[in-house]
């Protein structure tokens, strides 16, 4: 997906086909079968957009188990979105926006509608996490992990005059 739409026919399973807009995003696959090497993708991660198709029952109800599983692994702070993707579906819906919307304020999480297929609210998405994440940095400032005096070492006087000894 690319300029706010996806690209026909260049989907696949995926398990970590990425660009890079300000960090590297990740399109790791939903299923089930592939939980496990999930988890090594999403720990880290500042920002999380969890999809389902809301013409699938099945993709939505994944997305609670997928909602829970995210609050035991993820970083405490993550920014979270949950996205009914193919909302120009319409006359094959089977989730209720509001469905959506109960899910997401269930969880403490974002919610939108999009269609990757129209645009609609994709470049949406994206700027509201890219706003929270802003917002939070300015509200919670993450102190530096790694200090500059703890892994330089400290200046030697040299060996001497010059550095080097003639013999
Ligand atoms: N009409 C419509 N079709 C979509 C939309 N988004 C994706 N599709 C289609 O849905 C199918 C599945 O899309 P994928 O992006 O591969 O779905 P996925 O959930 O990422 O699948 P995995 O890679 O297996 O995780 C493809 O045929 C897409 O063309 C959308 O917003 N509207």
């Amino acid at each position: 997906f690319d300029q706010g739409k996806f690209i026909p026919g260049s989907f696949s399973a995926t398990v970590g086909i990425g660009f890079t807009v300000i960090h590297p995003i990740w399109d790791t696959a939903g299923q089930e079968r592939f939980r496990s090497v999930t988890h090594a993708y999403y720990r880290d991660a500042q920002a999380l957009l969890l999809l389902y198709d809301i013409t699938s029952k099945s993709s939505f109800d994944n997305t609670r188990a997928w909602l829970t599983e995210i609050h035991e692994y993820a970083q405490d702070d993550v920014v979270i979105m949950l996205l009914g993707n193919k909302s120009d579906m319409t006359s094959a819906r089977a989730i209720r926006r509001d469905e959506g919307e109960k899910l997401a304020r269930e969880y403490g999480v974002i919610f939108l509608e999009t269609s990757a297929k129209t645009g609609l609210n994709v470049d949406e998405a994206f700027m509201t996490v890219g706003k929270e994440l802003v917002r939070r940095s300015v509200q919670f400032p993450v102190e530096p992990r790694l200090h500059l005096h703890d892994v330089m070492q400290p200046e030697k006087e040299p060996p001497g005059c010059c550095g080097f000894s003639r013999n």
